[in-house]
């Protein structure tokens, strides 16, 4: 890897840190009154980072944030006041208090969004109305916490400054000294927030924001996730929120307005959605262009501004600043992409592919059957799985086939858990898995690719292996072992730095299959596996799906009837949501009734 390639990698440890070195010793020249000014532009990119952690990287647009940041301000800011009169020093409990209550609240609002399996819509709009009942609420409500006195629309005054010290010795700090330990806050926020999202972690919540499904089907259980990434977001922004209480010693519910809840996401574009520092970047720009042309902090041109800046980055930047110099960057750095071109066939060694799926049995014990009883499912009318009462076991592959519209992908679908069938049940190696969740199942050993290949196009093919293994194995260095293993099983060793979006249809066939053997399945559901591949790969690939039946229970669905025949495997006709006839292909191929559903007739039906 060449020294740009790795500066370009650590870019989001280097910049900010000499961002955060370059804002400490301006402090030393600015005047105090910038000083006062430019902490607000701190505190705004905090905000900024909360929702970027849960757009730009979970990718679900919350208008809840300045919800979370005035709890947190409000709450953390009544900690100071009573507190500071215990021990003369009032930010170490706020800035504690604020974020914990913004973690809090966060929480409990994302329980109700994740829990529910909202869309992203109706998510946006819940936080948006839960910002507005705030702001509806705060202006009436009043109450007295101990020394501090809440007065509904007059808010919350009297809230101590930034001081060191404690007790009598403690002294109050200038507008400058407030600068800097803003930006070493929110310099310690950020620097954790991206050690989070450079992690597993975050790797998981990027895998949601491209595929949600697809990651659950790996047996990563999305809803904690998500709900962990909001509640990490919301302590951010509740941060923020306790230290704006101490920057205005003023807090009042303007704080939860449709205007701030705004705001935010527009801090977010400008500096680059994803990027985390965009959204410090963002703040700072909106900020000084306010300051500088607009009429001081809060200048009456503000919305003007704001309004040309917006037009300006939708016609010009649609990545933000940040997103725009990474893409400028990234027009110097090698392209690792082109090697998806460079296609080779791929030969599957049978013998590498049993040692594969014996270390896999290894690992997650044998093979499971997988049986259906009267399983039952309807979309209004259409009736695509009608009591269907199956059993499959390991041995030989099965394959479903049937027209266009007989049922086939949503019977694979209620076995997988991503439709709910409205009745019969659906049994893993004799476990009733009937109600359970996709997640559930993927851990009871079943592993899917459904009729589109499902790819994390923004993650390299090996990382797309890594995140498949490590669901399974929960260990990193096990995880690159096994992921290296099918990357050279399938042939695709010099394509393990492509982004997967770079693949042809046929490659992310591969490696949408390479991502389900990762996991070790005991049972393997595969839908038109062989779409979009060559002759010679379908003929590579029915080697590969009649060895992994010999040690998992396989069940291909297809439409290539010569694909069928090499599988020599027991076929299953699906009709209208029925299984019409079984048998092996020869037979079913000689069958005028099999015929006539193919062909729409009604001669033998
Ligand atoms: N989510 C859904 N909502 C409504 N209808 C659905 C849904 N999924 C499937 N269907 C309907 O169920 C029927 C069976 O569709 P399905 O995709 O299972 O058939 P298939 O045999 O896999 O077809 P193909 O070979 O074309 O993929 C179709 O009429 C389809 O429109």
């Amino acid at each position: 890897m060449s020294l740009s390639e790795k500066l370009h990698r650590s870019a989001g440890l280097v910049f900010p840190a000499l961002a955060t070195l370059a804002a400490l010793a301006a402090a030393a020249v600015i005047d105090p009154y910038l000083a006062y000014v430019a902490t607000s532009w701190v505190i705004f990119g905090l905000l900024g980072l909360s929702l970027d952690l849960v757009w730009g990287r979970g990718g679900l647009l919350s208008l809840g944030q300045t919800a979370f940041y005035g709890l947190g301000g409000y709450f953390g800011s009544v900690v100071a006041i009573n507190m500071v009169t215990l021990t003369g020093n009032s930010l170490i409990w706020s800035l504690p208090a604020g974020a914990a209550f913004g973690a809090l609240s966060a929480a409990l609002l994302g329980w109700i969004i994740f829990f529910a399996r909202m869309g992203p819509l109706q998510a946006t709009i819940l936080s948006y109305t839960f910002t507005l009942l705030l702001w509806s609420v705060s202006q009436s409500f009043s109450m007295n916490v101990g020394d501090a006195a809440i007065g509904g629309d007059n808010g919350l005054s009297g809230i101590p400054g930034v001081v060191v010290g404690f007790g009598t010795a403690a002294e109050a700090l200038g507008p400058t000294e407030v600068f800097v330990v803003a930006v070493l806050i929110a310099a310690a926020a950020y620097f954790l927030c991206s050690w989070l999202m450079r992690g597993t972690f975050g790797r998981v919540i990027d895998c949601i924001r491209i595929d949600a499904q697809k990651t659950e089907l790996l047996g990563y259980d999305v809803r904690r996730y998500q709900l962990a990434n909001f509640a990490v977001a919301g302590a951010v922004a509740g941060l923020a929120g306790a230290l704006f209480g101490a920057w205005a010693n003023y807090i009042n519910p303007t704080i939860f307005s449709v205007q701030e809840a705004m705001l935010v996401p527009i801090y977010v574009l400008v500096g680059g959605l994803g990027t985390l520092a965009g959204a410090f970047v963002g703040a700072i720009v909106i900020g000084a262009l306010s300051f500088y042309l607009g009429g001081g902090a809060v200048g009456g041109q503000t919305t003007l501004i704001l309004g040309v800046v917006l037009i300006l980055l939708v016609l010009f930047l649609r990545n933000g600043l940040l997103g725009a110099l990474d893409a400028l960057w990234r027009r110097t750095l090698p392209d690792h992409n082109a090697a998806a071109r460079e296609t080779g066939s791929v030969a599957i060694d049978p013998t590498v592919l049993e040692g594969i799926l014996v270390e896999a049995t290894g690992r997650a014990g044998p093979a499971k059957s997988l049986a259906t009883s009267d399983l039952y499912k309807r979309f209004g009318g259409v009736i695509p799985v009608d009591k269907v009462t199956r059993e499959f076991n390991p041995g030989r592959p099965y394959s479903l086939i049937g027209p266009n519209g007989a049922g086939k992908s949503s019977y694979l679908k209620a076995c997988a858990g991503i439709y709910q069938p409205e009745a019969g049940s659906v049994l893993i190696g004799g476990t009733d898995v009937t109600g359970a969740a996709v997640v559930e199942r993927a851990r009871q050993g079943m592993g899917v690719k459904n009729q589109k290949p499902q790819v994390f196009g923004e993650l390299t093919v090996l990382d797309n292996l890594w995140m498949a293994a490590f669901s399974r194995t929960r260990d990193k260095a096990a995880a690159a072992a096994i992921s290296h293993k099918i990357l050279s099983m399938l042939g695709m060793e010099r394509q393990a730095a492509v982004q997967a979006s770079a693949l042809s249809h046929g490659q992310q066939q591969w490696l949408d299959i390479g991502m389900v053997l990762c996991l070790a399945p005991r049972v393997v559901l595969l839908d038109e596996p062989a779409a979009g591949m060559t002759n010679e790969e379908t003929c590579e690939l029915s080697v590969l799906v009649r060895t992994l039946a010999r040690h998992a229970t396989a069940i291909v669905v297809e439409h290539d009837m010569e694909f069928v025949r090499t599988l020599e495997g027991h076929v299953t006709v699906l009709h209208q949501g029925k299984v019409f006839a079984e048998g092996d292909i020869a037979a079913l191929r000689g069958d005028d009734r099999v015929l006539d559903i193919y062909l729409g007739r009604r001669e033998h039906v």
